[in-house]
């Protein structure tokens, strides 16, 4: 196991602070005016993916520095820890080898002396087989027709994941397969979804990593109910659900037939785990073909990140630059701005990804950590953002780095759309990073009164990542990248990244609560606002 450092006590901390000083009051327009290379210096080209990172407050020595502080908190062995099988999720005493799902090399992968290969490759070729069995219709329903609908019942990383890459793979639907997702246990969610299915027609895939999780198996029994309340019957249960899961147990005594389950292991974490069994409804949505591409793209972002030097290895760089910004500028959060309407789930996606990976506060020695660590993620597609919280990003209080995603070419080349859309990607990282002066300003012919408003500050970061095409391939490439900056800045925060301790407190809670709500008793087991809102809530139902 790669050891425990503290950042903080690291020599390239200290040097970090004392040159933050110093950037604190650098331009980013001087440091381009210096420089004509600069653009050649901070971008990278991986396949179809231009990753520049020009306009960040940084120079040359900002990011040996920050190299200096991956090297000192051991980025590169925990990197090799993760890749080799070792068990870096320790309080859950688990591997994390998401890579492995994605692993289309053909190379082992061990895990405490055995390959995890063929299993992997067992559950591939069980949902190709799935994908060709609905896709050509020799699945069929149990009135004898073909599967039109995918229900995916999950919550967490069994919902973001697929929801996120179907939705951003829109062009590449099969014809004749609708999708749907089911996440919330808001009834609502799943009466409004049934509401546009037929029990013949459709397979529900039960997509929870533990099959335990409250909102899926409350979901997946009311679609049970529903089925066979509209035609289905028990024997027809084979024919219309499926498991995608890690709990074989629990899918059978669910009633899902052991041939429909697809697994997926322990090894794999909620958030990272489309690439596994998770990503059927993906594959049954898009085609198996474009499920393999996918993880095609992701494979050759793992080899990126796992062979490129620290200086050109793009997920190791946007961590840096992320943690820059959160450790040394006191920034809160970041925004992931995609100008890609079919993306427009990217940001929720890694939203978990990051703020469940990294949202943590004890370091890996058990101490609580005395810097700051995972950022709040967030963000809106673009151009819809603009005209909603741009301005406080352009002129708030607030510093936000932001990164910006473009495809150059467009699925819907309608008209000038993709120009005007593109224009304001670029435009908008022109105006973060210029801002417009008083001078400015004034030249317009601005009246006096309204100078200070008008002030752009500029100097605010951003990264872009133009991307030829949003293909399998590259939202693939894409989110592996993401996901393995996720892991770069836990370990240099000495946090585990693979846990998530902080989402059990308010399921245990909810567990003693809803015996509560039953019957129509003054409940006065909590505090007085719990209680006060329990009761009142008992008062208004009635
Ligand atoms: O896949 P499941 O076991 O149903 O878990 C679904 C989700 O719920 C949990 O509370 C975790 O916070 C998530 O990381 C997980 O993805």
């Amino acid at each position: 196991m790669f050891p425990s450092v503290q950042p903080d006590a690291t020599e390239a901390w200290q040097d970090l602070l004392a040159h933050a000083g110093m950037m604190g009051i650098t331009q980013l327009r001087d440091l381009f005016a210096e420089d004509p290379d600069r653009f050649r210096k901070f971008s990278l080209r991986l396949d179809d993916i231009l990753f520049d990172y020009s306009k960040n407050i940084i120079t040359e020595g900002t990011m040996q520095l920050l190299q200096d502080l991956a090297r000192e908190c051991q980025v590169e062995e925990a990197r090799k820890a993760m890749f080799a099988g070792e068990k870096i999720n320790a309080t859950e005493g688990r591997a994390v080898l998401h890579t492995a799902l994605r692993n289309l090399s053909g190379t082992p992968v061990l895990l405490d002396g055995k390959d995890v290969m063929p299993e992997v490759n067992a559950v591939l070729a069980q949902m190709e087989d799935c994908c060709n069995r609905i896709h050509s219709g020799a699945w069929k329903g149990f009135s004898g027709k073909k599967i039109k609908y995918i229900v995916n019942i999950g919550i967490g990383g069994s919902d973001l994941g697929p929801v996120m890459v179907t939705e951003g793979l829109k062009p590449y639907w099969v014809e004749g397969i609708q999708p749907y997702f089911v996440s919330n246990v808001d009834g609502t969610h799943i009466v409004e979804t049934l509401k546009k299915v037929t029990a013949d027609e459709t397979l529900f895939l039960i997509a929870s990593k533990t099959f335990t999780t409250q909102e899926t198996m409350t979901n997946a029994h009311t679609a049970r109910a529903w089925f066979l309340a509209n035609g289905g019957s028990e024997h027809d249960i084979a024919l219309h659900f499926a498991a995608l899961s890690t709990n074989e147990k629990a899918v059978t005594a669910f009633g899902i037939d052991p041939k429909n389950m697809f697994a997926f292991w322990d090894w794999v974490g909620g958030r990272y785990s489309l690439w596994s069994a998770i990503g059927l409804s993906i594959a049954l949505t898009v085609g198996y073909g474009n499920f393999r591409e996918l993880l095609g793209g992701a494979h050759a972002a793992d080899e990126h990140f796992r062979n490129a030097p620290a200086e050109e290895n793009i997920p190791m760089i946007m961590a840096l630059l992320g943690l820059w910004y959160g450790n040394f500028f006191d920034t809160a959060s970041e925004a992931i701005l995609p100008y890609d309407q079919y993306m427009h789930r990217f940001a929720a996606y890694f939203q978990q990804g990051n703020m469940e990976s990294n949202g943590k506060c004890v370091a890996r020695n058990g101490q609580s950590v005395e810097w700051q660590t995972g950022p709040i993620v967030w963000g809106e597609p673009g151009t819809n953002g603009q005209h909603a919280f741009y301005q406080l990003i352009h002129q708030g209080t607030k510093l936000i780095p932001c990164d910006f995603i473009a495809p150059a070419i467009s699925h819907n080349p309608v008209g000038d759309h993709h120009n005007k859309l593109l224009s304001n990607f670029f435009a908008q990282t022109e105006a973060l990073m210029n801002g417009k002066t008083e001078e400015e300003v004034r030249a317009e012919g601005t009246p006096e009164s309204l100078v200070p408003f008008k002030v752009f500050t500029g100097n605010r970061p951003t990264n872009s990542f133009l991307v030829k095409k949003i293909t399998p391939r590259t939202l693939g490439m894409l989110t592996a990248l993401y996901e393995h900056k996720i892991f770069v800045q836990g370990v240099i925060w000495n946090i585990y990244s693979f846990d998530q301790w902080g989402v059990e407190l308010g399921k245990q809670l909810a567990n003693q609560i809803l015996p509560e709500l039953g019957g129509n008793e003054e409940i006065s087991s909590h505090d007085a606002s719990t209680n006060g809102l329990i009761n009142a809530f008992k008062e208004m139902r009635k």
